[in-house]
């Protein structure tokens, strides 16, 4: 079995959670707080630059050119959404410039760059395909449901993710990450399979952070 298929089988009753989130059930009816919208573009916009940075430091660590400049092309896809979000979303909404990242959003950011500096390469890969794959699953779902309500005020965020460009970045991440799986021991496709399942948990939380709009205890 691929090593792929085997981690999208794992993260099932995780996955179907994250389906089944009042923040991502709203955002397809339209019913969506604007404040938990507002709050959730800024930390994505956070996390867009930081998950730019991680997929630098993993482009930088790959073997096959293919691969780095792929990863490079990913970096900077991230790094392109988040400089539309400020010049889009932020100036309509009216987000602050100085986005300070929320706990939840501080906890996944590091958690990519600590395995983008310090894992094996292949973990690092585990830890930020969630990322590409759990959203287009999320977001073909979201935007097939929402085709009844096309005046929801979140089409255009909900059709970002829907496009086939997306669709091949998401195809070629997941057959890099597979290809090297190949080539691991037993033991490190299994720190793959734990990377990848503590991303899927962290994409829970940032959702779950954003409808709490969730702030610092202290
Ligand atoms: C919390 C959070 N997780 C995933 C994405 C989706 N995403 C952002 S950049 C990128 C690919 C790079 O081009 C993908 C898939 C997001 N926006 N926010």
């Amino acid at each position: 079995m691929k090593w792929s298929d085997e981690a999208w089988n794992r993260i099932q009753p995780v996955y179907q959670k994250i389906l089944d989130m009042d923040f991502n059930k709203q955002l397809t009816d339209g019913s969506l707080d604007k404040e938990k919208f507002k709050f959730y573009m800024a930390q994505d916009a956070y996390y867009l630059g930081e998950f730019g940075k991680a997929l630098s430091a993993i482009s930088s660590r790959m073997k096959d050119l293919d691969d780095v400049l792929a990863f490079s092309n990913f970096a900077s896809g991230a790094i392109v959404v988040e400089r539309a979000l400020h010049e889009g979303y932020f100036k309509s909404l009216g987000v602050p410039d100085d986005v300070k990242p929320s706990p939840t959003c501080l906890l996944y950011t590091n958690f990519l760059l600590n395995h983008a500096a310090y894992s094996n390469v292949e973990v690092a890969l585990a830890a930020v395909l969630p990322c590409f794959w759990i959203y287009k699953r999320v977001g073909d779902y979201i935007y097939e449901l929402q085709v009844a309500t096309s005046s929801n005020p979140y089409k255009e965020w909900i059709d970002t993710y829907a496009g086939e460009d997306f669709a091949n970045s998401v195809n070629q991440a997941i057959s890099i990450t597979d290809k090297l799986a190949e080539s691991s021991s037993p033991s490190q496709r299994e720190s793959m399979h734990q990377a990848f399942e503590m991303a899927t948990k962290l994409e829970w939380m940032f959702w779950d952070s954003a409808f709490k709009l969730e702030e610092w205890p202290v």
